[in-house]
């Protein structure tokens, strides 16, 4: 079962060199409410930038996992065939590209966790141009997950993430707005909680192309 297997690698890398941990502004001794780890580049919340080595502790970031680009590449097989039964086109990729990450966002919510309305928009301008998909897996607590045309919370459209969804942006809706207004707390499955003592909360994973 995927699931297990998410949350047991991020467990495991979670705990070592480039771990998670809780990013913060230094301008404002503000904290973002969530703990973070990045595979393969280290995102800086702070300069919004890309980098090699994480600046915060010197940590070079853990490679991403074969198993967790895998699953990537089954994600957007399974898009492209949905498309394809969706909409009459020639070419998936015209409505939806291709990606191979080397980037990946683990954010652990606790049940008070949350993340504001905000673009992606740190990676290439290429992977931007060409709307290079962001795909997220969401495991453990569901979340309530906003997305629209502009940061306006008013104006977002609102849809539950659950324990195995997958979630992709790309093409024309790869500037989306989007966060997480909250956690369901107890919504977790109880097969996941069992198998690996995963805490209150939610994981969740976004891969990306530099
Ligand atoms: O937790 C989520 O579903 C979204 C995470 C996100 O937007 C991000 O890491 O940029
Ligand atoms: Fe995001």
């Amino acid at each position: 079962m995927a699931q297990i297997q998410i949350v047991k690698i991020c467990q495991k890398l979670g705990k070592g060199p480039g771990g998670f941990y809780q990013p913060g502004y230094k301008s404002t001794g503000a904290k973002l409410r969530l703990q973070m780890m990045c595979l393969g580049l280290n995102w800086d919340p702070e300069t919004r930038e890309y980098e090699k080595v994480r600046s915060i502790d010197g940590c070079e970031p853990p490679a991403i996992p074969d198993k967790f680009s895998w699953l990537v590449q089954r994600a957007i097989r399974g898009a492209h065939a949905l498309i394809r039964k969706d909409r009459r086109v020639n070419n998936v990729e015209n409505i939806l590209p291709a990606m191979s990450p080397d980037i990946c966002i683990v954010n652990f919510y606790k049940t008070n966790g949350r993340l504001g309305l905000h673009q992606d928009h740190d990676e290439t301008n290429y992977s931007l141009r060409k709307g290079l998909p962001v795909v997220s897996f969401s495991v453990g607590d569901s979340a309530e997950f906003l997305y629209g045309d502009e940061r306006d919370l008013h104006k977002a459209e609102k849809v539950i993430l659950e324990s195995g969804d997958v979630l992709i942006f790309g093409g024309d809706s790869r500037h989306i707005f989007h966060g997480v207004s909250s956690i369901i707390p107890n919504s977790a499955p109880v097969f996941l909680l069992e198998r690996t003592h995963l805490r209150p909360g939610r994981l969740n994973l976004t891969f990306r192309e530099y």
